[in-house]
């Protein structure tokens, strides 16, 4: 069997840790990429050792296949109503843990299944921590119709703002376009750093176009960061004082 990299075991610990924050019948909300498929992993393995009575809602197809799969109570966000907390991944944390999503292009369903949450709890590898949002590609999800006018407009917007970008990019998958759980698009936007996330997320969401972009702002309230050595940490945003 090949050997766990150091970002597996990393991966692992923070889903352990965050594993065990689950209590017995809570409504929990699954995340979705590769750290929040290892939690959905261990949850599963937990309540395999101690059924839990969980209610889970899935952020994405995969991640709802993934836990009906491992033995988990799958069901539609708006059957259960409310959640007490969602367990996701993500692809960039800043202090005050605002995010940048969508990475694996579910930021839509991972939005609304955070925001209907009690508590969201992100989970990640020590890569993910950031000073200031905006290396990774920002994803931003549009409607199919006129994608090509909103991406022209997304431009021009940025270019108001004064901000820096490369061309924005049509996310593809094996050569053709990438289509959301919900048959959108997804542009990548290229934007180095993001000085201001809480006016560029007014800016893109402004837009007809726009369904909804990855900056998670001020939803996140805990995030455990796993270790090469398998130890965690939790971030809080207070800590910034
Ligand atoms: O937002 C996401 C999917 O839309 C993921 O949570 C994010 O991309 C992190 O994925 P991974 O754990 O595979 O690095």
């Amino acid at each position: 069997m090949a050997e766990a990299s150091s970002s597996d075991i990393a991966k692992d610990a923070a889903a352990r840790a965050a594993v065990a924050l689950v209590e017995p019948g809570m409504k929990l909300g699954l995340g979705s990429g590769s750290t929040a498929a290892v939690m959905v992993r261990r949850l599963a393995e937990r309540n395999d050792e101690e059924p839990l009575g969980l209610i889970c809602a899935a952020t994405s197809a995969a991640t709802a296949e993934l836990a009906t799969s491992l033995g988990l109570a799958v069901h539609e966000l708006d059957q259960i109503g409310w959640l007490d907390m969602t367990i996701d991944g993500a692809d960039e944390i800043d202090p005050d843990l605002n995010l940048i999503k969508g990475g694996g292009g579910a930021l839509l369903r991972e939005k609304i299944v955070a925001m209907a949450s009690d508590r969201m709890v992100v989970i990640a590898d020590p890569t993910k921590v950031v000073e200031q949002l905006g290396a990774f590609h920002l994803p931003v999800e549009v409607i199919p119709f006129g994608w090509e006018i909103t991406r022209k407009l997304i431009g021009e917007a940025l270019v108001a703002e004064g901000m820096e970008h490369r061309p924005i990019l049509l996310r593809k998958r094996d050569d053709t376009p990438y289509r959301t759980d919900e048959g959108n698009l997804i542009l990548d936007l290229a934007l180095e750093q993001i000085e201001d996330p809480a006016r560029l997320s007014r800016v893109l969401n402004a837009l007809p176009g726009v369904v909804e972009t990855g900056l998670f702002l001020n939803i996140c309230r805990l995030a455990i960061i796993g270790r090469e050595d398998g130890s965690t940490i939790e971030l809080t945003p207070e800590e910034r004082g």
